[in-house]
Formats: structure tokens, C-alpha cells, sequence
């Protein structure tokens, strides 16, 4: 399988090449050229166990890499997981909570990044290469991708979180790991100035060479790949056959977990409604009510991961929406650079926006705390929030994006009390917390990789 740019200026790149170069030459991020049709496959698929699935879709994107080696990575990526399930599907209320939270970080990002942990090993081992791995995170994504990358001998890690803006937990998580590859930076800014500094960093292509950065954020097709998994895998749990229809509802920032749902219906899996939950950064929301994408300013939320203006992988659906058209794609990104919005009308069948505010979500995790005696954490209760109003009477698969001990100063706000903890929490001290402040400038940030690698 080859992979091309959205905006149709790289050349298609086998798959290990595409996981390598992260972001795409040409500014676009990679998608495969054609999509597989899984409907058929679906018969001989539903008992299959979480990881036997993830080889069956991955093996054919990942088709240059030999199948028992494609095997060991998956079953080495998922040996870290605290469920037999890996994403075991929990009853609360009318609705299905997905718990993807039963990774090393307590976020569904480590289902994505402890594979593309593997993979990268993997890749670098027979290509002799060393890596330099650039992201940028509003919370959950850096300490995925540390877990991920910490003991990686050919990986250096520099993650940018926006200061003082990530629950306490989740800035203790990755600037605990104090490894000597591991370089954790709090940028003066917000997760957009983060990742618009990645972008730029990236589109700098004789940096990006000489450096030899890669990225593990969802602009890396790997991530969508494996999060595209537990759809597949849900549904087979949810349903008692492959005729009926499920619909899921999904916490949003940066566009990635719910893109992975909409390329899963592509590839014909039977999903009736993609419901797509934003807090007050509802960016998203707009564009897919009006037709116009405009850049709002951030609000400070109580679900900090989603507080995200410009959302990533909104530039893939976008392609998608233009008939894989990659000259229109690159005149509407051209349009959007220039005049900070751009006007597209976005709409399908299949994806239905609401915005919760923090009210909301705090009286919807109280409620289900006390009804369900199930305690949401703050980015899920946005979308469960969603769930019941938009489909009061169906039962809906919740994504459930991080377990709620990771966000404790949301639950007591909610419920008056810190309930919902998770004990492998209460190891983390601020005391042993490492990272150096920088200013949100590009310059800034690439003579930080600058000197840490020449230290290194
Ligand atoms: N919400 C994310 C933001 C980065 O998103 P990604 O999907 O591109 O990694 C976070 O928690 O960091």
C-alpha cells in the first residue's frame, strides 16, 4: 500500500517511509492512496481478540512489513495493557462506555502510541537510523508518547505542553520521566502555538533533515491506524451481527480519534452516526453547522485536552469532503492561511457536531457518578452528554479518552469531592518534576533541539 499527501505535492511513500517522515513534505499529511473494503471480512473477524484484529486491518497498510514480525509488534504493544480486552466495553446508563484508558498513561493515545512505539524500534533497528521525535501535546498525547518512547536507544523525545494549561496529573506524568531522552518543554502559549511551531519546525525541511525529526501526534498516519482498531473492535462487542448499525460519540480536539471512526465506515464498517462532542474550543462544531472554519480564541476548559482551536486532522476529512480533490484542498488551506477561515461546506450523513459546556459536563459526570455509579472524566462526559441528547433513546458506544483519576481538580468541581481515582496516580511527585520553560517562538524551540542533541 502506498501513501499519499493531501496536498498532492510528495511523491506516495510505502508505509514504513510514511511512518518515518511523519508529516508530509508538501505541508499535507499522508493518507493511503486507495481504501481497503472490509465488509466482507467481517464474518471471520468478529471473535477475533483485540490483538489478532489489529493485525488483520494493520497487516494490509503495513504490507512492507513481514507478517510475523508485524505480529510481535502488535502483541508487544498491547502486553502493556491493564485490561485482557485491551478496550473493554463498560455499560453505564443507556450507553456503552469504550474504556481506552487501560494503557500506561491512562488515555486512549496510548493505544496508538505504545504500537507506534514498537513500530518505530522496529523501523530504525533495520534501517540502522536514529530519530528525533518532535510533539506537541494539550495533555494526554506527551506522556503516551513518552511511555512510548522511553526506552527507545534510537529516540530522542521533545514534547511541548502549554504551561500551566494541562491538569497537574497529566504535566506530572511527563515531566516525572526523567530519562536521558526524554526533553519535556512548557511553551508560554497554547497547544495551538505548540503545534503550529511543530508544523512550521516540520515544513523547515533542511532542519527536519538535518535534525532527522519525526512526529508521533495524529499528523503521523500510524496513530489513525491503530486508533481505527477499536471501532472494528467494538463493534463486533456492541452487536450481535454484522446487519446492524452502531453509532458512536466521540470527545474532540484535534480531529483524529473521530477521523479514525469516519475512516472505519469508509472501509465499510456498519457505523450508523458519528456524533462529535467539543467543549467551549467548538471550532469544529461551527464548521460543520455553517460551512465556515474560523480560528476562535481558546477558552481554558475543564477538559484541557480539547482545548484546541485548530484541529489537525481536519485537513484530512477536508480532503475527503473535496472529492480527494488536492488542488481545491490546497487553495482552501491557502485561503485559510490568508485569511484566518476558510468557507467549505463540510457536511455528512454520518457526523452530527454538538458543543457541552463546562456546566454541562460537570452535571453530566455528577450524574452518572450518582445514577450509574460511573465516574467520567471530564473529555468522555462531553461526549456522553452529547450521546443522550442527540439519541436519547439508543444505546451509543462512548469513547471514553482518559480515566477520570487524571483529572481530580474536574471531579471535585463535579461532585464536590475527588472520587475516581486510580492508584498508579499516587506515585507522582512535583518534586521530581523536569522541564525547561520556553517562549512560544519557532526559533526558540529549534535551538532547544539544537543544543540538547549536541549535549546529548
Ligand atoms: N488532545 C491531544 C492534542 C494532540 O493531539 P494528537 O492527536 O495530534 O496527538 C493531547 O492530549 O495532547
Amino acid at each position: 500500500m502506498k501513501y499519499r499527501s493531501t496536498r498532492g505535492q510528495t511523491d506516495e511513500l510505502p508505509f514504513m517511509d510514511a511512518i518515518l517522515t511523519g508529516q508530509a513534505p508538501d505541508g499535507g499529511l499522508f493518507l493511503p492512496s486507495e481504501l481497503p473494503d472490509f465488509s466482507d471480512k467481517l464474518d471471520s473477524w468478529r471473535d477475533l481478540s483485540y490483538t489478532e484484529l489489529a493485525f488483520e486491518i494493520m497487516s494490509v497498510f503495513a504490507n512492507d512489513i513481514p507478517q510475523d514480525d508485524l505480529k510481535e509488534i502488535i502483541e508487544k504493544a498491547y502486553s502493556t495493557f491493564r485490561d485482557d480486552e485491551i478496550t473493554p466495553l463498560a455499560p453505564a446508563g443507556k450507553n456503552l462506555i469504550l474504556e481506552l484508558f487501560h494503557g500506561p498513561t491512562l488515555a486512549f493515545k496510548d493505544v496508538a502510541l505504545q504500537f507506534l512505539g514498537r513500530l518505530f524500534d522496529y523501523i530504525l533497528e533495520q534501517r540502522d537510523l536514529k530519530l528525533n521525535i518532535l510533539a506537541a501535546t494539550s495533555g494526554d498525547t506527551g506522556s503516551a508518547a513518552i511511555y512510548g518512547l522511553k526506552d527507545s536507544e534510537r529516540v530522542h523525545v521533545f514534547v511541548m505542553h502549554p504551561h500551566n494549561r494541562t491538569s497537574k496529573i497529566q504535566a506530572m506524568q511527563m515531566c516525572t520521566v526523567n530519562q536521558k531522552n526524554i526533553h519535556n518543554i512548557a511553551v508560554e502559549g497554547s497547544f495551538d502555538d505548540c503545534q503550529g511551531m511543530m508544523k512550521d519546525i516540520f515544513n523547515q525541511l533542511d532542519f527536519k533533515k538535518q535534525y532527522d525529526l519525526g512526529a508521533v501526534n495524529s499528523v503521523n498516519w500510524g496513530r489513525l491506524l491503530a486508533q481505527t482498531v477499536y471501532y472494528f473492535y467494538a463493534y463486533f462487542r456492541a452487536t450481535e451481527n454484522n446487519q446492524q448499525k452502531l453509532s458512536f460519540s466521540v470527545p474532540t480536539g484535534n480531529f483524529g480519534d473521530i477521523f479514525a471512526g469516519y475512516l472505519a465506515a469508509k472501509m465499510g464498517l456498519p457505523i450508523k452516526k458519528l456524533y462529535l462532542a467539543t467543549n467551549e474550543n467548538d471550532v469544529l462544531c461551527r464548521a460543520f453547522d455553517t460551512g465556515i472554519y474560523k480560528k476562535g480564541t481558546v477558552h481554558h476548559s475543564v477538559s484541557p485536552s480539547m482545548d484546541i482551536q485548530l484541529a489537525s486532522n481536519f485537513e484530512r476529512y477536508l480532503f475527503y469532503s473535496c472529492g480527494q480533490d488536492a488542488t481545491k484542498l490546497r487553495s482552501l488551506m491557502e485561503e485559510f492561511k490568508a485569511k484566518g477561515e476558510l468557507h467549505y461546506d463540510i457536511s455528512c450523513e454520518l457526523i452530527e457536531a454538538k458543543r457541552c459546556d463546562t456546566e454541562t459536563t460537570l452535571a453530566t459526570i455528577k450524574n452518572y457518578s450518582e445514577e450509574n455509579d460511573y465516574v467520567l472524566d471530564p473529555h468522555t462526559a462531553t461526549g456522553v452528554h452529547v450521546a443522550d441528547l442527540l439519541a436519547p433513546d439508543e444505546q451509543i458506544v462512548c469513547l471514553a479518552t482518559a480515566h477520570s483519576g487524571k483529572f481530580p481538580e474536574s471531579i471535585k468541581l463535579a461532585c464536590g469531592e475527588v472520587i475516581g481515582n486510580h492508584p498508579i496516580l499516587d506515585a507522582l511527585s512535583e518534586d521530581d518534576m523536569k522541564y525547561q520553560v520556553a517562549d512560544a517562538h519557532t526559533e526558540t524551540i529549534k535551538s532547544i533541539i539544537v543544543k540538547t542533541l549536541e549535549e546529548a
